[in-house]
């Protein structure tokens, strides 16, 4: 028998980027636990065949397209998933994207809108709809999907190091606000996970030698490792944790202390 401590039973829960990676990992988990899913991402057909999918795998989900990048899309997307599913329990912001790679000055105009629009701005814009909605259900949970690259200086990623950051800082006030309406809101932090948005990494030894000699695991995580951070945040389990940016990245930024 499960513990009713991992239960999302009778919940409703908005996973956004959910067609693939760690949140496609994240809807397993919850749908697993007994959330009804609404699933989304930029690509109308990858929801529909993704909610397909889970669907076949026995999970009440729909799929509902829009792009994190426009902010009308991500205001009728939380409209939509109120009009389907009658309720919101638990929005888990994970679309992110990186599309500038160098010193974070060289970043043009155009990398700046995407990176800080899909990162950061999409998550304020369905907190705008969402957490009001929670608050007068009596409470629920926000997870927004940090990285380790927020956590400190980084050569090739501060651009998106920048949002990330941004997005942690966005956890801990969004607590201190929401806290007394019982919505709780937490970041995670993840080192390198294995996706399709990591292969600049993982496809490259040099980089992985010099990551994985920093990792006392000497590996790279796996999407359901942080998908089952993500289920604590949202269950019964983690009802008192709140405000916080958790870190699941194999001990990377601990150091080795020499
Ligand atoms: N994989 C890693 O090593 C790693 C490490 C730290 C943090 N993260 C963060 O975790 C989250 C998920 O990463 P992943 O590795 O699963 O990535 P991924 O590239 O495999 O998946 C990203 C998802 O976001 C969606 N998406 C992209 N652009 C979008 C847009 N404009 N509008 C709506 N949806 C859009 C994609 O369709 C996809 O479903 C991201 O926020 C990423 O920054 C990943």
């Amino acid at each position: 028998m499960s513990s009713p401590l991992f239960s999302l039973e009778g919940r409703v829960a908005l996973i956004t980027g959910a067609t693939r990676g760690i949140g496609l990992a994240i809807a397993r988990e919850y749908g697993r636990a007994g959330a009804r899913l609404a699933i989304s991402s930029e690509n109308a057909d990858d929801c529909q065949r993704v909610a397909a999918e889970l669907r076949g795998e026995g999970f009440d989900v729909s799929g509902i397209p829009a792009d994190l990048a426009q902010p009308e899309e991500v205001r009728a997307l939380a409209r939509q998933v109120l009009d389907r599913h009658g309720r919101i329990d638990a929005l888990v912001c994970n679309a992110g994207v990186a599309p500038h790679f160098g010193p974070l000055l060289s970043a043009d105009d155009a990398a700046w809108r995407l990176t800080m629009g899909i990162n950061l701005e999409s998550a304020v814009w369905l907190s705008n709809e969402l957490l009001p909605v929670m608050a007068e259900q009596g409470g629920g949970s926000l997870v927004l999907m940090a990285s380790i690259a927020g956590l400190r200086g980084n050569k090739a990623l501060g651009l998106y190091g920048l949002s990330k950051a941004a997005l942690a800082q966005l956890a801990r006030n969004l607590a201190v606000e929401w806290g007394p309406a019982n919505i709780r809101v937490n970041a995670i932090s993840p080192g390198v996970i294995q996706t399709e948005f990591a292969r600049p990494l993982t496809d490259n030894p040099e980089v992985m030698q010099r990551r994985l000699a920093l990792t006392p695991l000497r590996r790279v995580g796996r999407p359901e490792e942080v998908a089952a951070l993500a289920l604590l945040l949202a269950a019964p389990g983690g009802a008192f944790i709140n405000g916080q940016n958790i870190i699941v990245d194999g001990g990377t930024t601990i150091g080795d202390g020499n």
